[in-house]
């Protein structure tokens, strides 16, 4: 039987540089710092926008020392922290994920709530799953957690499981709260991010099937099909000119909070989605092999931040230094487009300023016959450029207006905003980089 999760709890960075991160979350993408940890060994930090929590771990480096979570035999005690009948931790270095020996920063854990910890670590392991963190349990004056980490099959990712039913502080034991949660009325009007809306993992070519299956089998997650046309083995295959890309969807529900429910409000709902990208063969590079090269494994490429106003968050965004990516100017003259965004409610101009995309979904009401604007569902999007030093990691900003997938429209125009990116940069480096700094694909 599966491990079926509650919802999502957060998502783990880790960094070398944690004030410049945690800058960036705080003056550019408006995220407010609501708890910390900091030990002489460790600093963890806290962000929130509505319901989109990071965590941000330090990475360390080859200058600190060793994290004792790679070094079986070594054990530390920390009050707060009973690893029990279970093996070794080391809590003094990362708390609720391990700290990766990783020589890029990255985005590797994503947290999810369960209702028993030991009960899904019995499950797992019985479907032959790898554990990093046995059950362990951590204790405050906010009551108890209940964790264990286990490995994916996508190259550097975990899962945190976490039980926090018996806790009542802002986040998790071990964290110091920052003053309160001090988002101004103003910042949540002009960047009403709520919550995280897809996670897409870059993975080698033919791998998603098997990706796909783990997350199915362990997990319980169903697919989600990108478009009404999708292969069920393909997935959603756009290969023409400049774009050779598979992507494939997956989706599973939220459960109620434990308790406080009645069955009849008890509807399923569904939480973050997962999207597989790969790249097809014989389409020169592209940003899913250069996430591969840089990140040097299988992983967290980008994170789609849900807005209610995709505008106004781009717009305050871009103005304290985020910089997005933009489809070519072309893309706003296009025959049909600027009636399509009108149409919508927008203006092409706005849109452009910022390099949102608009997509719109004629959804068939099966009840009606005409494709009137009552069913017309549209999404918009845009991506940052990466955050991280290397061509790795970005963000995005998605705003859905009935429309519950990923537009193909969209995905080709993202891809293309990407492609161009990266090719200018490309140019502009040409004989800077030395070829020490050329990263060599180790997997
Ligand atoms: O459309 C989206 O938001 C996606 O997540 C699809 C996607 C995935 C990877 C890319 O490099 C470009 C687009
Ligand atoms: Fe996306």
């Amino acid at each position: 039987m599966a491990a079926y999760l509650s919802r999502l709890h957060h998502i783990s960075l880790h960094v070398s540089n944690v004030e410049k991160i945690a800058n960036d979350l705080v003056s550019k993408f408006k995220f407010n710092l609501f708890a910390t940890r900091m030990t002489d060994r460790s600093r963890q930090l806290a962000f929130r926008k509505g319901a989109a929590v990071f965590l941000v771990s330090e990475r360390p480096t080859r200058r600190s020392p060793v994290g004792l979570n790679e070094q079986p035999g070594s054990t530390h005690t920390y009050p707060h922290v009973n690893a029990g009948k279970t093996k070794r931790v080391d809590p003094l270095r990362c708390l609720y994920d391990v700290s990766p020996h990783y020589s890029v920063d990255t985005v590797s854990n994503v947290c999810f709530e369960v209702d028993n910890v030991e009960r899904s670590f019995e499950a797992l392991r019985h479907l032959g799953c790898n554990f990093l963190v046995p059950p362990t349990t951590v204790q405050d004056e906010g009551g108890v957690v209940t964790y264990s980490v286990v490995k994916s099959i996508v190259g550097n990712v975990c899962h945190t499981l976490i039980d926090r039913t018996k806790y009542e502080g802002n986040f998790l034991p071990g964290f110091d709260d920052v003053g309160k949660d001090c988002s101004s009325e103003e910042e949540d009007m002009s960047c009403p991010i709520t919550h995280f809306d897809h996670i897409t993992y870059a993975c080698p070519r033919k791998t998603t099937q098997q990706v796909m299956r783990w997350y199915e089998r362990l997990f319980g997650f169903q697919r989600f099909f990108i478009d009404s046309e999708e292969d069920v083995e393909e997935g959603f295959v756009i290969n023409q000119e400049g774009i050779g890309l598979r992507l494939t969807a997956m989706e599973y529900w939220k459960c109620s909070k434990a308790g406080i429910v009645l069955p009849s409000v008890d509807k399923k709902e569904p939480d973050c989605k997962f999207v597989i990208a790969e790249s097809l063969p014989e389409q020169g590079t592209n940003q899913v092999d250069t996430f591969l090269e840089e990140h040097r494994a299988p992983g967290i490429q980008h994170i789609g931040l849900y807005t209610k106003n995709i505008v106004s968050t781009a717009h305050a965004m871009a103005g304290a230094g985020v910089q997005f990516f933009s489809p070519p100017p072309t893309y706003y003259t296009k025959v049909g487009k600027q009636q399509e965004i009108e149409a919508a409610g927008h203006n092409p101009q706005m849109l452009a300023q910022h390099g949102i995309l608009l997509d719109t979904d004629l959804y068939q009401d099966p009840l009606s016959q005409k494709a009137s604007s009552e069913n017309r569902r549209y999404l918009l999007q845009v991506f940052t450029k990466p955050i991280f030093a290397e061509d790795t990691f970005f963000l995005e900003l998605i705003e859905r207006r009935g429309a519950t997938g990923f537009g193909e429209g969209n995905i080709k125009a993202l891809w293309r905003s990407v492609q161009a990116y990266m090719e200018n940069e490309r140019g502009d480096c040409q004989g800077e980089r030395s070829p020490e700094t050329v990263h060599i694909a180790q997997y």
